[in-house]
């Protein structure tokens, strides 16, 4: 068998955990299949402390749904399934009903590359509750990685400003699809390009490189290395300079440069990959300034991060205006998992009947769920930067008072004015289980990102203790809450 080709084979449907599945059946052997239900995708704490994160991940989605059956192999592998008694663990009668089950639910989503704030639903799922559950896992799994990834992205770059950033991070990442995944998402939060050959093929991401320490090592001397590399590239020429002495690099790839220059060439770049990256660079831009080679950049890796690139920029002038970014973006180190989940908000036992409003409670006021089939809508300010969010509820008329309440204190409220400017979040990708999004491009998306950080104030993007950005449930939703917190008790 071919380990690769079954997992990323057609359908992903049986990517969900078996409690979707035992639900599913309970659903099934209950005659409850025409039950419905909303849910939402959200997270509830930014990652990083970060002021906003990046939603990526729905195109992953959407091709995943594409493809949401149960193929014969799955069946038959659900068909040996045992219960502690030694039993079938699912009827064939349910087998049955699953080989013939069509997707049916609609899906409205945020569009990937919208930065995103606590609490709100990224993606919404309605239709029948049996599907709403067996999708479950495989939404919070893509989502959670991407948004986080993306996220990590985007304060790099922020951090990096208009120099390149390139995702280096195959080699680290957590495993292979947490690597693919991890560069689309790196490619949309902000990243220029990456080193990941396949993410490139794939996703049409620009790759770019340098070469390792090996190819230095593999050679007589550091100058043999670089000429040969020079001659057989000529033009894709960066240089690793520290594999022995830095400065002494330096120099050896400056008669390199000289070289290439002479003969109608460039030398694009240096890398420098250890040390200290502020002193080093500032050395090596003066060499190789006095040289003449001003057009040669200067490229660092090791261990970067948004908070050592903003040090080495703002704070230690390096001259470094390429940034090559692996461990510490694809596996988001200093918090390797978003906590997003995905939260029933109503339910109806048939198509026909009216939806009630569910509520999921907690000690932690932060932990309690919101109700109702929910919309984002973004007040922006007559210069089109971001005012604050209103998450409303589809089901309930709005208030007339414009007033959002913070979801985690009531005391905190904001007032918003009748003719601000908005636009609504959630975008119909589905509907009926058909596909009515046209999906923008990696490139599209990216710029998407860009833009849309531009109408974010810059202290919610600060790198540390960001001001946070206002997001509250509409007057009627939060009323709604409110009552079924009373009913339920807590
Ligand atoms: N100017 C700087 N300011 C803050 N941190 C820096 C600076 N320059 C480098 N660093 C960081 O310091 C750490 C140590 O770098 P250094 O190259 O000395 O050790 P290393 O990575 O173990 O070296 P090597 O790769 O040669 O084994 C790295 O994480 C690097 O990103
Ligand atoms: O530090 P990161 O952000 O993860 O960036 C990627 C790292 O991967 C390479 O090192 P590695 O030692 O694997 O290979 P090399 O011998 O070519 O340096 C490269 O030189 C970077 O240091
Ligand atoms: O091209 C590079 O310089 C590169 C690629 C992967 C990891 N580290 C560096």
């Amino acid at each position: 068998m071919n380990l690769l080709n079954e997992i990323y084979r057609t359908s992903l449907i049986l990517l969900t955990d078996l409690y979707q599945l035992t639900m599913a059946y309970s659903l099934w052997k209950n005659k409850a299949t025409q039950k419905e239900a909303v849910f939402h995708a959200y997270f509830r704490k930014t990652p990083f402390n970060s002021g906003y994160a990046i939603s990526c991940g729905l195109s992953t989605i959407i091709d995943y749904l594409q493809n949401f059956r149960f193929e014969e192999s799955d069946l038959a592998y659900l068909q040996e399934l045992e219960g502690n008694d030694g039993s079938p663990l699912f009827e064939s009668g349910f087998i049955d009903y699953l080989r013939t089950m069509e997707f049916d639910c609609d899906i409205d989503a945020i569009p990937e590359g919208t930065p995103v704030f606590p609490n709100q639903p990224l993606l919404r799922v309605k239709g029948p509750l049996l599907q709403c559950m067996i999708l479950e896992t495989a939404i919070l799994n893509i989502i959670n990685f991407q948004t986080l990834i993306a996220t990590k992205a985007a304060r790099i770059k922020e951090a990096a400003k208009d120099d390149l950033v390139l995702e280096f991070g195959l080699r680290r990442a957590q495993g292979i699809d947490g690597s693919i995944s991890a560069s689309k998402a790196a490619y949309i939060g902000g990243c220029d390009a990456t080193s990941n050959v396949l993410a490139g093929k794939l996703f049409g991401i620009p790759v770019k490189g340098t070469h390792a320490h090996s190819w230095v090592m593999a050679h007589d001397n550091e100058t043999e290395a670089f000429e040969a590399y020079a001659q057989a590239q000529p033009n894709n020429c960066t240089l690793l300079v520290d594999t022995y002495d830095t400065i002494e690099g330096v120099k050896h790839a400056i008669k390199i440069g000289l070289d290439l220059k002479q003969k109608g060439h460039r030398l694009a770049g240096i890398r420098l990959d250890s040390g200290d990256l502020a002193f080093l660079s500032i050395e090596a831009r003066k060499l190789l300034d006095e040289a003449g080679l001003t057009d040669t950049t200067i490229v660092a890796s090791n261990d970067l991060d948004e908070y050592l690139i903003s040090s080495l920029k703002n704070e230690q002038d390096a001259a470094i205006t390429v940034w090559g970014v692996g461990t510490r973006l694809a596996t988001a180190h200093d918090q390797p998992a978003l906590g997003g989940v995905y939260k029933l908000g109503c339910i109806r036992s048939s198509p026909t009947q009216e939806w009630l409003p569910k509520i999921k409670l907690s000690e932690q006021m932060i932990k309690v769920s919101i109700p109702g089939m929910q919309q984002v809508r973004r007040y922006t300010y007559d210069d089109g930067q971001y005012m604050a969010d209103m998450i409303y509820n589809e089901l309930q008329p709005l208030s007339k008072s414009s007033c959002i309440i913070d979801p985690n204190n009531a005391f905190r409220n904001k007032k918003i004015s009748e003719e601000t400017p908005y636009e609504d979040l959630l975008h119909p990708i589905f509907r009926n289980g058909k596909l009515v999004y046209q999906s923008p491009s990696i490139q599209e998306s990216r710029e998407r990102t860009k833009q849309e950080l531009q109408k974010l104030h810059k202290g919610i993007k600060r790198l540390s203790n960001p001001h946070s950005y206002p997001v509250g449930l509409e007057e009627n939703l939060h009323h709604l809450r409110v009552e079924l917190i009373k009913v339920e008790g807590i």
